[in-house]
């Protein structure tokens, strides 16, 4: 991807994080899936790029420390919307031989009205290279403010910002499967690259392989797909380069899976922005999430 303006903006949750220590206790953190991502960006793009959040925020204490936190992190804040009478969500870890579950409390969250004002909306993705969405942004706005980030999504990318998307489904946060299964495909034809993970993809859209996962999401428009699998082979297709593979490394070191996706994307897109081909992003993809997953919670300082 060249002459893109080197401006990257994500849109979603940033939570309360509660990970657990091996002591029983847990690190208070700050963390959400596009969010996951913004951190690890602003850390692996050179400097001449910014790396923003769009989202809602409270007025309350817990939503300043936030900000402060994504600020120290180099990830910019100017445009996230401040709403007094909500606060920020929260989700706790729980860990089995390192495979990770969530528990959330995020029903009165600031961030499920982030796309409640189009203006502010259209104002945070105005000018941008590259916006990241996921699964979980569709998911915590309702339906009317979906159908206003797709319009929104859509404009910006007719305006030449580049769209990636994560399907990053967490089946609780909908009302049924087949809502998510729709809203995932509307939200992947706005969508310039599409991230899946096989394991999402094929069971809930029946997918017998990845290469039918890449198959559907081109046939919806989708200029590249990057199907994750753990530590099996990742399947890429992309409209220049054709099909490329890549086998990540298995790692030995397994602690909490939690963010592999989204430091993979992370350090995928950073190759892509700064002009790497497919096969080079799909390698720094893998081998910062391989170190993502040998330590505790979303935000590993790898
Ligand atoms: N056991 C592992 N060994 C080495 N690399 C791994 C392992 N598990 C995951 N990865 C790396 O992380 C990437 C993303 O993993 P995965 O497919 O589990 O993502 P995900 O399901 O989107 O994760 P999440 O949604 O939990 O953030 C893989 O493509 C691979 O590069
Ligand atoms: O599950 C969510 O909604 C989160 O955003 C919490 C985690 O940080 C995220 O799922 C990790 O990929």
């Amino acid at each position: 991807m060249k002459n893109l303006p080197r401006k990257i903006l994500c849109v979603g949750e940033c939570m309360v994080e509660m990970a657990p220590r091996e002591d029983g206790a847990y690190t208070r953190g700050f963390a959400g899936d596009t969010f996951n991502s913004a951190w690890y960006l602003a850390r692996q793009l050179p400097d001449d790029f910014t790396v923003d959040y769009f989202t809602g925020a409270g007025t309350d204490t817990v939503s300043d420390e936030m900000l402060a936190f994504m600020n120290e992190a180099g990830v910019g804040t100017a445009s996230i919307r401040r709403i007094e009478e909500r606060t920020v969500g929260l989700y706790m870890i729980a860990l089995k031989n390192g495979e990770r579950s969530f528990s959330y409390w995020r029903g009165q969250s600031a961030a499920k009205l982030l796309a409640e004002d189009p203006e502010a909306l259209a104002q945070a993705l105005a000018g941008r290279g590259l916006v990241l969405f996921s699964g979980i942004t569709m998911a915590v706005v309702n339906e009317e403010h979906r159908a206003t980030l797709l319009k929104k999504l859509a404009e910006a990318r007719a305006a030449g910002t580049v769209i990636a998307f994560d399907p990053n489904m967490r089946a609780r946060l909908w009302p049924s499967r087949e809502v998510m299964a729709e809203t995932i495909m509307q939200a992947a034809a706005v969508s310039d690259i599409v991230l899946p993970s096989f394991d999402e993809d094929g069971a809930v859209f029946g997918d017998e392989n990845p290469q039918a996962t890449i198959a559907r999401y081109r046939a919806a428009g989708v200029k590249t797909v990057i199907v994750k699998s753990g530590p099996d082979t990742i399947f890429a297709e992309d409209e220049d380069e054709g099909p490329v593979t890549f086998k990540p490394t298995p790692s030995d070191n397994v602690v909490d899976t939690t963010a592999a996706g989204d430091s993979f994307n992370a350090g995928l897109i950073s190759a892509l922005m700064t002009g790497a081909p497919l096969v080079e992003a799909l390698a720094k993809g893998s081998a910062l999430s391989a170190r993502v997953i040998g330590a505790r919670g979303a935000l590993v300082d790898v």
